[in-house]
């Protein structure tokens, strides 16, 4: 019954979760969240605002950054009528280094940065003015390197505090550019590269880095977007149906509390997570597994995918001849 080939069909996956458990790094750890300070830019609305509500139903401190005082007034009575909590809120652009470093330091030592903030206009590249382009990477990009650079020093600074975390909110589309995301794409593919670097950097401090990669999600951000698209941009997103703010909060919660560095939202946000996965860090040799196993087989539906996406942009264009 010892027949030779099937020992090693069992024995080769076995070898290979042995292999990945030893070697996946950085190593798994937990961030907790009861207790510590959570600072949320762009907490006044949307994901932003559900992250809050929850990090403070999960028993943390919260504080919350935006530009208009008047929706963060909005956010902080909602969170105190629903929960009884009261966060700490501060208005300031985080384009402004200045205005977000004193934003700060009255808000004391960080445990847990979110940096959500985040603008989107959707529009071909050709259309789109400079103006508008450098608004969304000044805003996502800068604005992200603005909040670390001010929040930083002090976060390692916290001596016997436990492990902190910095967390970025990208989108699916910082995983895969998509027609009239050109400039959007851009600022969240950046935000990637500095996650990498920076996870290497900030290791040994015990802070641990997460990148969350929401698809379309019911926010006051997404309704006012959808009103002015490209159509080949509905097109091509259409077939993904958009998720709630509450269940794109839980899942990143749960991603910066497990201290994940990919966070995906949904099915199809694990596919794409693993699809491109390339040489992000990985802590689950489980993880690591099912990435190792499936590379082959996911990359055949990415390619299913575009051939879908190429085929809609021909279609469409031999229907719009004028244009
Ligand atoms: N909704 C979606 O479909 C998806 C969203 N995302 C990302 O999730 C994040 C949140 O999006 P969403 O909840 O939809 O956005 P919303 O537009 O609903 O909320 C954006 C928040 O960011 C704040 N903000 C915007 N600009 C600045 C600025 N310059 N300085 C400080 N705060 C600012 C806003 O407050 P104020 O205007 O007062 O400054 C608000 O609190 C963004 O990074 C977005 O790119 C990712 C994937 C999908
Ligand atoms: C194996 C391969 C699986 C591939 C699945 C690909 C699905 C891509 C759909 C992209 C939808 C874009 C949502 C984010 C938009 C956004 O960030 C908003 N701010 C703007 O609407």
């Amino acid at each position: 019954m010892a027949d030779p080939i099937f020992s090693f069909l069992l024995l080769l996956p076995l070898a290979l979760l042995l292999l990945l458990y030893f070697i996946v790094r950085p190593r798994p750890t937990t961030v907790p969240i009861k207790n510590r300070h959570v600072f949320i830019t762009g907490g006044s609305s949307g994901i932003g605002l559900a992250l809050a509500h929850r990090a403070a139903s999960e028993g943390a401190k919260v504080s919350i950054l935006a530009r208009s005082f008047d929706k963060l007034e909005e956010a902080k009575n909602y969170i105190l009528l629903s929960t009884g909590i009261d966060v700490t809120v501060f208005a300031a652009d985080v384009r402004d280094y200045e205005a977000v470093s004193k934003a700060v330091e009255v808000a004391g030592p960080i445990d847990v940065l979110v940096i959500n903030q985040g603008v989107f206009v959707a529009q071909e590249l050709e259309k789109q003015g400079l103006d508008e382009i450098k608004f969304m990477v000044d805003v996502n990009l800068m604005g992200s390197f603005n909040m670390i650079k001010a929040a930083l020093p002090r976060m390692k600074d916290r001596k016997d505090h436990g492990p902190g975390s910095i967390a970025l909110m990208s989108s699916q589309v910082g995983q895969v550019g998509i027609y009239g995301y050109a400039a959007y794409s851009a600022s969240k593919f950046g935000l990637r590269g500095l996650a990498e670097a920076l996870q290497q950097e900030v290791i040994v401090d015990d802070i641990h880095v997460s990148l969350i990669f929401p698809p379309a999600t019911d926010t006051p951000g997404l309704t006012k977007e959808t009103k002015k698209r490209p159509q080949l941009t509905n097109i091509i997103t259409e077939s993904s149906s958009a998720m709630k703010a509450e269940e794109v909060a839980k899942k990143a919660l749960d991603g910066i509390k497990s201290a994940s560095f990919i966070v995906p939202c949904n099915f199809e946000g694990l596919l794409l997570s693993i699809a491109t996965v390339g040489l992000s860090p990985q802590r689950s040799f489980m993880m690591a597994f099912v990435e190792v196993v499936a590379a082959g087989i996911i990359r055949i539906v990415a390619l299913g995918f575009q051939w879908n996406w190429y085929t809609s942009i021909h279609k469409w264009h031999g229907q719009n001849k004028s244009s």
